[in-house]
């Protein structure tokens, strides 16, 4: 099966978890963006929602194809947040921030009663790192910032590059005007300690291990979905 149609098929699945009055916050990225293309069409047939974009691109989306949107100012409490990711591990720990919406989309998670991840099978993984985890850090300090992650992950026995994300040969900036470093440790086996060393970082504003957040993982494969949670 594409790759799109497992995301569609994911999408669709986390759809039964929306119902009518609820305010969502919505997620960043392709698969996300099939859950609100799927979503418009139930807003068209009468579904009342309203939501809380997790980016700038996603707010454009969802404007284009009418799904009402609001601002966590006026609407600060959320029902649900249906996201995708780019690794699921033990107890729904995740890595996100791909696509460089992080720190809005920990923000809206946070916010929300509940979080539904949706993503391809392919997400699942018994450790998480072999994706790059992404860190947005403040443009200030920006080499100094870098050497502390470093001695940061050193202290935890992890190592790897620790590269400034680019795009069209520029710094990729995100919605919020930070840098985002992507730091490829390959195996992160505690994440706690990971993510408490960075926070601890002056320079870091928000990194992307999404520890405690997900309660549903909805993983589309070959062989149907799979649904897994967490208490
Ligand atoms: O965290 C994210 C954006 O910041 C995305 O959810 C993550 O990158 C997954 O994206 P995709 O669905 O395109 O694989």
């Amino acid at each position: 099966m594409d790759p799109r149609t497992l995301k569609i098929k994911a999408a669709a699945e986390a759809l039964t978890y929306v119902k009518d009055g609820m305010r969502l916050g919505i997620g960043t990225g392709s698969t996300a963006e099939e859950f609100v293309r799927l979503l418009a069409e139930k807003v068209a047939a009468g579904l009342d929602v309203i939501g809380v974009p997790t980016s700038e691109r996603t707010a454009a989306l969802c404007q284009e194809l009418g799904v009402k949107l609001t601002t966590l100012e006026e609407t600060p409490v959320l029902d649900l947040t249906i996201d995708g990711a780019d690794e699921i591990g033990p107890e729904l720990a995740l890595i996100k921030g791909g696509g460089g919406a992080l720190l809005r989309e920990k923000i809206v998670a946070a916010a929300s009663a509940q979080m539904v991840v949706i993503a391809d099978e392919s997400k699942n993984v018994d450790t998480l790192g072999r994706f790059p985890l992404p860190i947005e850090v403040n443009r200030f300090g920006l080499a100094a910032t870098t050497i502390a992650i470093e001695k940061a992950a050193s202290d935890l026995d992890l190592s790897g590059s620790i590269t400034l994300r680019m795009t069209g040969g520029e710094a990729f900036v995100t919605d919020g005007g930070h840098l985002i470093l992507d730091a490829s440790f390959g195996r992160i086996p505690d994440t706690r300690a990971l993510s408490s060393a960075l926070h601890a970082i002056p320079g870091v504003v928000e990194h992307g291990l999404f520890l405690g957040l997900a309660r549903v993982a909805i993983l589309a494969g070959a062989d149907g979905i799979r649904t897994r949670t967490q208490p």
